[in-house]
């Protein structure tokens, strides 16, 4: 199983310092952690130092796997390139190495991830075409048909209709399940988060605030300090937690 850990990491961009002292236990693979946090909170940032992009204080050590098993996914992927979707899939299998020549398991694994993501029928669409939630789905595929062992996502699902947030998160969730792979999501709406993610990471200001299980985290008091929110937790009919907004926090 693989886990990765942040050991007081730091962050910026030149002398702007963004994120302050990030530590925490050892995140686990196998299931969903979320990254939560107001605008500007730091979130992608966090993501660009543990993907290498950025530099900065600390350490982000990976247990089990090597930086090269780990695929990042920004917030805004480019889909403008003249590509089909299945193009663009085995172009981002390849990651440039090998030609264009695939072998049976490669062809196989762009099927797969195809069909996990419910995206098949979208294969022979030039991406330029695409509606905003299926750029989207087909990013998520991009990010994983290689099998990555370590994934970070910015807002996966911020595109996605209703039915379609619930069918990537199991989707996600599914594959985490079955190759070990840490996994955390930058995620806005806290009800996915309490239904999907099993650790939470809460960011403030640059600052890690909290890491551990998801409704341990997500209190209340740690809502309304993140985001200045009244609310509540209430079971669903089908006894999901959900978060009950009560609107902006009281004076
Ligand atoms: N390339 C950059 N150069 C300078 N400052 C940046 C850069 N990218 C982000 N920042 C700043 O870093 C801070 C954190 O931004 P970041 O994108 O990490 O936040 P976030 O939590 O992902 O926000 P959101 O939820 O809005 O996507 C912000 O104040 C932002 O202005």
């Amino acid at each position: 199983m693989v886990s990765l850990t942040l050991e007081r990491v730091g962050a910026g961009y030149g002398r702007r310092k963004i994120l302050t002292e990030a530590s925490t236990p050892p995140i686990a693979g196998g299931m969903l952690t979320a990254l939560v946090g107001a605008n500007a909170a730091g979130k992608s940032t966090l993501f660009r130092r543990i993907a290498g992009q950025l530099r900065g204080a600390g350490a982000v050590r990976l247990n089990g796997a090597a930086q090269a098993d780990l695929r990042y996914m920004p917030q805004d992927t480019g889909m403008n390139a003249a590509l089909t979707v299945y193009e663009s899939i085995i172009l981002a299998l390849k990651q440039g190495e090998g030609g264009w020549r695939l072998s049976s398991g490669e062809l196989a694994a762009v099927d797969e991830v195809l069909g996990r993501f419910g995206i098949a029928h979208l294969a022979d669409h030039q991406l330029p075409e695409l509606s905003g939630g299926q750029r989207q789905a087909v990013s998520v595929a991009q990010t994983l048909v290689a099998r990555p062992r370590v994934v970070l996502m910015d807002e996966p699902t911020s595109a996605l209709d209703l039915y379609r947030q619930f069918e990537v998160l199991e989707a996600l969730r599914a594959y985490a399940e079955e190759t070990g792979a840490v996994m955390i999501l930058a995620l806005h709406d806290l009800n996915q988060v309490m239904r999907c993610c099993t650790t939470t990471i809460a960011l403030a200001e640059g600052r890690l605030l909290a890491c551990g299980d998801t409704l341990e985290v997500l209190t209340p008091e740690l809502i309304r300090r993140l985001y200045g929110i009244d609310s509540r937790v209430e079971r669903c009919s089908r006894g999901c937690p959900m978060m009950i907004v009560d609107g902006p926090a009281a004076a």
